[in-house]
């Protein structure tokens, strides 16, 4: 073990209330929302191939034109009702939203910079409405926050001079008093989503990234911070150098899911997915692979099946408007969640092998089970294993416990739920409650000999 003063300071899943709560959201909607979405990908004609948030970083749009999209910032069909309704009908339970992306504009009326949405056409805050409607509609709030800031005279890739050094001293304030400024005016946010802090300059401040996030954490007692926002002091990022993770829940899983649960090591985490494959700010061209409902379900399915959270990704248009595809596939989903969602909401990794046919979540805190179906045997019947001693109550369609399944024992502790479900043209689920008392449960028929 390695003694580290700015690595990790506790281990395993936090116990307290406020993080069972986010433990417990199955479903988020991330927003990405800014100047970039005003050439949404693409400018003078040209269009840039990269994830559209990063169009400054393309010599297609030269850096004046791009800053100076503030005097462009007009967003006259913003709403955030509507915004808040969109995430309450998808069944989100949290949202994240940045508040400052790359490119360094705020969306809120800052006083550390003039960069902001109070020296817009604008002029009005959008983080206070967007907080305020979706606390109303139920959805807690984290604010997303890019240390990386591409306005700021300050920042730095690399600390290489003394120069350097004393203008990202500079920055390091500046940061301080943003992320201080963002928790004393939006109080009720749940927490943090650090990005923008994989650059050396960033890497090497430890000690300062430590005790910022101590400040922040004893400013707003159970606030929620990932394992992005800070390394160790050899540099170690999300696991520090004794392989612990830093920060309250893993952030790696950008655009990619784990596959088992060896993978996620014991802790929280979230996936936050775009539906096109790589655009997370708005872009006019909604080409390449677009995500469907069915597929955003299973990897909310599989996201909870291994303990974490599956955040989707909305990037509404520089006018405020969200766009019809991304409107059409919260509806598919919110239809599927207001059906499903019992086995979504407040479950957990079940502890149970992996079966062909989908997904195993269980209740927290309680020993109910859920088979989430996405590929229905010929057969109809469907592979349960369980641990030693366990048995299976009765089994049902979720969406009609009246129906009892017929539970076949195939051999110890392995099962055939039967169900053919031949209409069924969505993934559904299947419940059923397992009890350790093996000898309690006879309502199976014994495999025939
Ligand atoms: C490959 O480097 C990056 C750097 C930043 C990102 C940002 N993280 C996502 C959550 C978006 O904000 C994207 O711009 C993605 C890839």
């Amino acid at each position: 073990k390695i003694n580290l003063v700015h690595g990790a300071h506790r281990d395993g899943k936090r116990p307290d209330e406020a993080m069972k709560k986010w433990r417990g959201y199955g479903l988020g909607q991330f927003i990405h929302w800014g100047l970039y979405a005003i050439p949404g990908g693409e400018w003078n004609g040209k269009t840039y191939n990269g994830a559209a948030e990063w169009i400054r970083s393309w010599d297609g749009i030269p850096k004046s034109t791009y800053d100076s999209l503030i005097y462009k910032f007009n967003p006259v069909n913003f709403d955030a009702k509507a915004w808040a309704a969109t995430a309450k009908q998808m069944g989100a339970k949290y949202v994240t939203i940045t508040t400052k992306h790359h490119d360094g504009f705020c969306l809120w009326p800052s006083k550390y910079t003039d960069y902001t949405v109070a020296n817009s056409p604008w002029k009005k805050d959008i983080i206070k409405p967007l907080v305020d409607a979706y606390d109303a509609a139920g959805i807690d709030v984290i604010l997303y926050f890019s240390v990386m800031d591409w306005n700021h005279p300050g920042w730095r890739y690399d600390i290489k001079t003394e120069a350097d050094s004393i203008a990202f001293e500079g920055f390091k304030q500046f940061t301080r008093n943003q992320l201080i400024e963002l928790l004393t005016l939006y109080p009720t946010a749940k927490g943090l989503w650090f990005d923008g802090t994989w650059d050396k300059s960033w890497v090497k401040q430890a000690a300062f990234a430590d005790e910022l996030e101590q400040e922040l954490r004893k400013l707003r007692p159970g606030i929620i911070i990932g394992s992005r926002f800070r390394a160790d002091e050899y540099g170690k990022r999300h696991f520090d150098s004794n392989g612990v993770l830093i920060g309250d829940y893993e952030q790696g899983w950008e655009r990619k899911l784990p596959e088992k649960i060896a993978d996620v090591h014991g802790n929280d985490w979230d996936c936050v997915m775009t539906v096109p494959e790589n655009q997370w700010g708005y872009n006019k061209a909604w080409k390449g692979h677009i995500k469907t409902a069915f597929e955003l379900i299973e990897m909310t399915a599989k996201s909870v099946s291994l303990g974490g959270n599956f955040v989707m990704n909305f990037g509404p248009q520089g006018d405020g408007a969200i766009r019809k595809e991304e409107l059409q596939l919260a509806k598919e989903i919110g239809d599927w969640m207001k059906v499903n969602s019992e086995a979504i909401y407040n479950c957990e990794y079940a502890v149970l092998d992996k079966q062909d046919w989908g997904y195993f979540t269980k209740k927290t805190g309680s020993n109910k089970i859920y088979m989430l179906v996405f590929n229905t045997p010929i057969n109809g019947k469907y592979r349960v294993k369980l641990p030693a001693k366990m048995g299976i109550s009765m089994a049902a369609p979720l969406s009609n416990p009246g129906v009892k399944l017929k539970i076949e024992e195939i051999k110890a502790n392995e099962y055939f739920i039967e169900f053919n479900n031949p209409s069924a043209k969505q993934p559904f689920v299947i419940t059923f409650e397992t009890d350790t008392d093996k000898k309690s449960n006879q309502n199976y028929e014994k495999a025939k000999t």
